[in-house]
């Protein structure tokens, strides 16, 4: 007998005779429990409709549909296919998301079941598999590697340029200059380089041998060790200088955090070197490359809006007056200056597509079912051009953020440079606090022009995020002089 109609049997006895019992009651409410997890799971396993995909290729799947520029390739392909798209990259079924709607159905209905990301050759190579926080499983240790970050006291540490500030946060001092021109910036090239690289094994995961002839995995390794080397040396030096924690409470920098935890922590989780060694490295992955390229996107479109220039110089200078250096507390009052940097972050997110989770279950979507083991991507870029939602899309206008509550946090779905749910970037307070320091200084102390009045090629490069093609060169003038 089936067991819907066990339980419906039961019942109607229970009914003629009363509930004269209370433990019939409870086993009552037991059996309408186990039956309505038993009717779900039914439910997921019948349905066997599937999101719509174009058509797709032997062996490669759609990753021919994925061009130079997939955030545009995929956002075209969903004006045509859907929202919720499942494209087949490689061997590796990939649930493509590019609406506000669809993203708070995997970021916050389902958040659970989303909260974990593939680990990618990258990771493995580089991060020891999800000893850091990205790509860690998503648990205890995740939970207190994130709010560890959380912890860094920035106000005093942001100056100089982006590099320079990751440096002085995580590791206490910048190495700009130090191992000749810099061994060490070109080290974070060449990791973040390679974080962007396409991987088979990634794609096709019986096909990892061919990273090996192709060389990549040696160029991973090899990379890796000499960049863990590095950041051996910085937690030496910080344990040869055992600073005075009385006095020098404040200028504590990432690496004695993460040394105070793992050598006098009473957590049950362990947080070994390499866990160290991975966090900070996430901390320079995630955070550089994304907080450079917002402040590189911010300068191309205000010297392509004068008009926006002008207004936010008046703004930046009035607040700040004579003092040559915007402080955060003159940021606060900025409120057009603000929604420059929103807007920015609008029309070109340094992260377009998120980065991937994966599905720890199956789960139906919109009526689609979506099996376990499925990736997910949020086209980020789409949702935040997609005309339903912001009126010309594709136009730089920081005034639709002025006395509009909408922000980036995770809250509003329509809006999620940042991404959203459980792995939300816990970067963000530091990210912005960066970008709106060296911004906020570089409107304030100069008047920017273009170099032979030539104009700016918008041209976009994807990577691990995405740039301006062809870097941007200003002559900057003095406001002071
Ligand atoms: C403008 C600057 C930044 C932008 C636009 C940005 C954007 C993002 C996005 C879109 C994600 C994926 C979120 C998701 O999957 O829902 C992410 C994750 C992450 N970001 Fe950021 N980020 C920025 C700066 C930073 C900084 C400065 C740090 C560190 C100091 C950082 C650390 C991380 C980490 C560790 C993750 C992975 C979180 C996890 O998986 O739990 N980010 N970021």
């Amino acid at each position: 007998m089936a067991l819907p109609s066990m339980v419906l049997e039961w019942f109607e006895n229970q009914q003629r005779t009363g509930f004269s019992h209370p433990a019939s009651l409870s086993f009552c409410l037991f059996f309408t429990l186990v039956s309505l997890l038993w009717f779900n799971r039914v439910r997921v396993a019948r349905s066997t409709k599937l999101p719509p995909a174009p058509p797709k290729l032997p062996i490669i799947g759609h990753l021919h549909c994925l061009g130079t520029l997939p955030h545009r390739s995929l956002e075209a392909l969903s004006r045509k296919y859907g929202s919720l798209m499942l494209l087949h990259l490689g061997y590796t079924p990939t649930l493509v998301v590019s609406s506000a709607d669809m993203g708070r159905e995997i970021m916050k209905t389902h958040d659970g079941i989303f909260a974990n990301r593939p680990i990618t050759t990258a990771a493995k190579e580089f991060l020891y598999g999800g000893k850091d926080v990205a790509f860690a499983p998503h648990g205890e240790y995740w939970r207190q590697a994130c709010d560890m970050r959380r912890d860094v006291n920035l106000s005093d540490l942001i100056a100089g340029v982006t590099n320079n500030v990751i440096s002085r946060v995580a590791l206490g001092r910048s190495f700009e200059g130090e191992h000749g021109r810099s061994e060490y910036s070109e080290l974070t090239k060449d990791v973040m380089q390679l974080f962007g690289k396409f991987s088979m094994e990634d794609m096709f995961p019986s096909l990892g041998w061919v990273d090996v002839l192709t060389g990549l995995k040696r160029k991973m390794r090899k990379t890796s060790k000499a960049m863990h080397q590095f950041l051996n040396e910085v937690v030496e030096e910080h344990l040869m200088a055992k600073k005075d924690e009385a006095d020098e409470a404040d200028q504590k920098d990432l690496v004695d955090l993460l040394l105070e935890y793992a050598e006098g922590s009473s957590s049950k989780i362990e947080f070994t070197r390499e866990n160290l060694r991975s966090v900070i490295l996430d901390m320079f992955v995630a955070g550089t490359d994304t907080t450079y390229t917002t402040l590189e996107w911010a300068m191309a479109e205000l010297i392509n809006h004068p008009d926006v220039m002008k207004k936010v110089q008046e703004e930046v200078r009035r607040v700040a007056g004579k003092n040559p250096t915007v402080y955060e507390n003159d940021i606060s009052e900025m409120e057009y200056f603000n929604c420059v940097i929103k807007e920015t972050l609008r029309l070109h997110p340094p992260v377009v597509l998120s980065l991937p989770r994966v599905s720890t279950t199956s789960v139906i979507i919109e009526g689609y079912h979506i099996s376990a083991k499925t990736r997910v991507i949020i086209n980020i870029w789409a949702i935040s051009r997609d005309p339903k939602i912001w009126d010309k899309p594709d136009a730089f206008i920081p005034e639709r953020f002025l006395k509009n509550p909408i922000d980036f946090k995770g809250k509003d779905f329509e809006y999620i440079p940042f991404g959203a749910g459980r792995r939300v970037c816990p970067g963000i307070s530091f990210g912005i606090a960066s970008v709106e320091s060296i911004l906020a200084n570089l409107l304030h102390r100069f008047d920017w022009e273009l170099p032979n009045k030539m104009d700016i090629d918008m041209t976009e490069d994807f990577g691990l995020s995405v740039n301006l093609k062809y870097p941007l060169h200003l002559v900057p003038v003095s406001h002071f002089s």
